[in-house]
């Protein structure tokens, strides 16, 4: 593979992730259970030190961050609150709805992947992120550019503008190593990556045979930079077309395979707003069997849509996984928060599947209606 790019990587963007060797991905492999722990663990140290800033700040629910943001790019634009009447919770706080938007598989995938360094989690590729954010800051956008409203707030979360789907964080790789230690089955499932971020979550269900994966996050930007290069990178495109000892029969799968990221959509925007757009898509909408979401809760504020959007998109008989932190410090949100509020409003049943009691406290836990029927 060749990587086109020009410029160098700024230490403090080096990569945090070491890659650790190609795979296909086997989700009873106890093996590679252990190098996304080790891989875990070592991510988890290096990014000890600025674990605060994992954690959504004090300042972050100050609207000014909002009010200095600076017009989106295209439909990227925050609508006003009011504009959604669909939702039975208030948005205390809650600055603007984000427009949703489809985006849509480009036909070169391929371009899709250039100025991108690819690395290697088990069974998993992705975009390096400090390589991706150093040619975000580098090129000069017409709208608003979140990599250097980040930095220049030195924070991974700027409510309502950014919400941090340009890392990728910890409880993703809880959720990966639970997939592999519970067997998780995807195969033939409808699934959704809420607040997907990297895509890795989605990823994994994509390969592991769901029949169509949704891809869903807060900004524009993160769909089309990172969540979108993640899936082409995990279709081995160019493995197929490049290997010309296979066998003609071989590679006329080709096409098979360059349909295979079809199966996945992907979309930006706010909760509420991304659930308007795919009910509002198709007449009859099939619900999705299986929701992943990872560090999503750490907003109390956001708990009503959230959970209006389990409410609305799930199967009767569907199961969301959700993994998260106990709690996050100087915001408030946590899983016992969210599992009260939960709780109260009496649709869904929750469950903890695991609990992580090493470094900060984090919790596997499962959403199922309470009556399916
Ligand atoms: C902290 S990031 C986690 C990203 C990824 N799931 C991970 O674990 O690496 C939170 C994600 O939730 C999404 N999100 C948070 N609040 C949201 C909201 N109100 N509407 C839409 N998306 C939201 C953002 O897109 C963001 O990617």
């Amino acid at each position: 593979m060749t990587f086109q790019f020009n410029f160098t990587i700024e230490d403090h963007l080096e990569s945090k992730l070491a890659p650790l060797g190609d795979g296909a991905l086997t989700l009873d492999s106890s093996k590679e259970l252990s190098v996304l722990e080790s891989q875990k663990r070592e991510h988890r140290d290096r990014k000890c030190s600025i674990e605060q800033l994992d954690s959504p700040r004090d300042h972050l629910w100050e609207n000014k961050s909002v009010e200095n943001a600076a017009p989106s790019q295209d439909t990227d634009s925050p609508l006003t609150a009011a504009s959604d009447s669909d939702n039975l919770e208030p948005h205390k706080k809650q600055p603007c709805l984000r427009a949703a938007k489809e985006h849509v598989m480009p036909k070169d995938l391929k371009k899709v992947l250039e100025n991108k360094v690819i690395e290697t989690l088990p069974g998993l590729q992705h975009a390096n992120l400090s390589v991706v954010k150093t040619v975000l800051l580098k090129d000069s956008f017409p709208g608003e550019n979140i990599v250097s409203k980040s930095f220049s707030s030195h924070t991974d979360l700027i409510t309502g503008v950014y919400e941090g789907g340009l890392k990728i964080w910890e409880c993703t790789f809880d959720l990966l190593a639970y997939f592999i230690k519970a067997k998780v089955k995807f195969a033939g499932k409808k699934v959704l990556d809420l607040g997907c971020g990297s895509g890795l979550l989605g990823i994994t269900a994509f390969k592991g045979g769901a029949k169509e994966i949704h891809f869903q996050d807060y900004n524009s930007m993160v769909i089309d930079e990172v969540t979108l290069p993640n899936v082409i990178a995990n279709s081995n495109l160019e493995d197929e077309e490049n290997d010309v000892n296979k066998p003609d029969v071989k590679r006329c799968r080709k096409s098979d395979v360059v349909q295979e990221p079809y199966k996945c959509q992907f979309y930006s925007g706010e909760w509420s707003e991304f659930c308007k757009l795919v009910l509002s898509r198709e007449k009859l909408f099939v619900k999705y069997d299986l929701i992943l979401t990872s560090e999503t809760i750490y907003n109390p504020d956001y708990y009503g849509t959230l959970h209006q959007t389990f409410l609305r998109l799930l199967g009767k008989n569907g199961q969301v996984l959700l993994a998260s932190k106990a709690h996050y410090f100087g915001v408030g949100g946590g899983v016992h928060l969210f599992q009260k509020f939960v709780e109260e409003r009496g649709v869904f049943e929750t469950r903890t599947l695991e609990i992580i009691d090493e470094g900060l406290k984090r919790f596997i836990i499962e959403l199922t209606f309470k009556c399916p029927s």
